[in-house]
């Protein structure tokens, strides 16, 4: 499955005007080994978790090798995933996500379109001109008083629930130590988070772009998942061999391929963490184009279907976001309770 030749450092190199000269503008999402932060000397831990920091202040993004998922629990999280949107839309559909609050539940075909509009009825026409072409699936913790993960029969779809529910606490532990790191790269107490993300109110989306012919996908503003931002602290992008990702430089405006790099996994800010980080930490646009497509005949073209998963990581529920230490002197923004925030961002994107 992850079978591209890796590539360690993206760059543009384009020249960019600065209020104080010309400088290069090199956008780089950096490759890197995780191990060194968990198991290293004191030395290389601090200068991990420094170049972690820095990585997240510039561009962003960062891949991560040497994560401690191993592959077999990756590729058993993929396989069982296409298994599941597989089966018949019937279905699939009697698992339909519902609400904002709970945002679990299977999301066919063109019901969300990821963008940074916050206008209700600009989303809504979006929606209508250029959907994403994505099928999904949410899943959240399972033992939430309130909502329930919208699970298909096991035998519909046999292990899915184990699996999923497997990888989600192997995501959540790779988060802590993830944001552990943040902590130390920001001169804070190594724990700071850990009493702050341990409810593990995160979002596994499972995704499916199915293959699709590519005159649909030509349209103005048409992607298989539109230009966006993600809403919370960090996610971990688990993404196969096919390619589409893209991120978008800040300083040009220009959207660069993020390929898959076997092994690794990709991981950004959101929002929400650069919200708390008073902006320190950036929160960066990305999308899923299609990747070049195959000839069905002379006149018509199909991309090939990718799939991915995503992990959306949040802080507990109820925590105020609020800026952190060393993040400057004046905060930018009202503090906030990681729900009130989510939900009103999840609310504007559904249908
Ligand atoms: O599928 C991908 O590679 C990215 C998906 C994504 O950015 C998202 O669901 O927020
Ligand atoms: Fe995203």
């Amino acid at each position: 499955m992850f079978s591209f030749r890796a590539s360690v450092i993206i760059r543009t190199g384009l020249p960019v005007k600065r209020r104080r000269g010309l400088a290069t503008a090199s956008f780089r999402i950096p490759l890197i080994d995780f191990s060194r932060f968990k198991t290293g000397s004191p030395a290389d831990k601090k200068s991990t978790a420094t170049e972690i920091v820095s990585a997240m202040k510039e561009s962003g993004f960062i891949y991560l090798s040497n994560h401690g998922i191993p592959a077999p629990t990756i590729e058993k999280a993929f396989t069982r995933s296409a298994e599941f949107f597989r089966l018949p839309s019937e279905v699939k559909d009697k698992l339909a996500w519902e609400d904002p609050r709970s945002n679990r539940g299977y999301v066919k075909i063109g019901r969300e379109r990821v963008t940074q509009a916050t206008d209700a009825a600009e989303i809504a026409a979006l929606r209508e001109k250029a959907p994403d072409f994505k099928e999904t699936m949410e899943i959240g913790r399972d033992w939430d008083s309130a909502w329930k993960n919208q699970w298909p029969q096991a035998t519909d779809a046999p292990e899915f629930k184990e699996t999923m529910l497997n990888f989600f606490q192997t995501c959540h532990e790779l988060h802590v130590f993830v944001m552990r790191a943040i902590a130390t790269g920001l001169e804070l107490e190594e724990g700071f988070f850990d009493q702050r993300i341990q409810e593990q109110c995160h979002n596994l989306r499972l995704l499916s772009y199915p293959p699709i012919k590519r005159a649909l996908l030509d349209g103005e503003g048409q992607a298989r998942a539109g230009a966006h931002s993600d809403y919370g602290t960090l996610t971990l992008l688990f993404q196969d061999s096919v390619g589409g990702l893209e991120v978008r430089n800040p300083h040009t405006g220009v959207f660069i391929p993020a390929i898959p790099i076997p092994g690794t996994i990709v991981v950004n800010v959101g929002d929400l963490l650069a919200r708390w980080s008073n902006d320190v930490l950036r929160s960066t646009l990305h999308r899923v184009v299609a990747p070049a497509a195959r000839l069905l005949n002379a006149h018509e073209a199909i991309t090939p279907a990718r799939q991915s998963i995503a992990f959306f990581c949040n802080p507990n529920f109820t925590a105020e976001i609020s800026c952190l230490p060393n993040c400057g002197t004046e905060a930018k923004y009202l503090p906030i309770s990681t729900e009130a925030y989510i939900v009103g961002r999840l609310a504007a994107t559904y249908s």
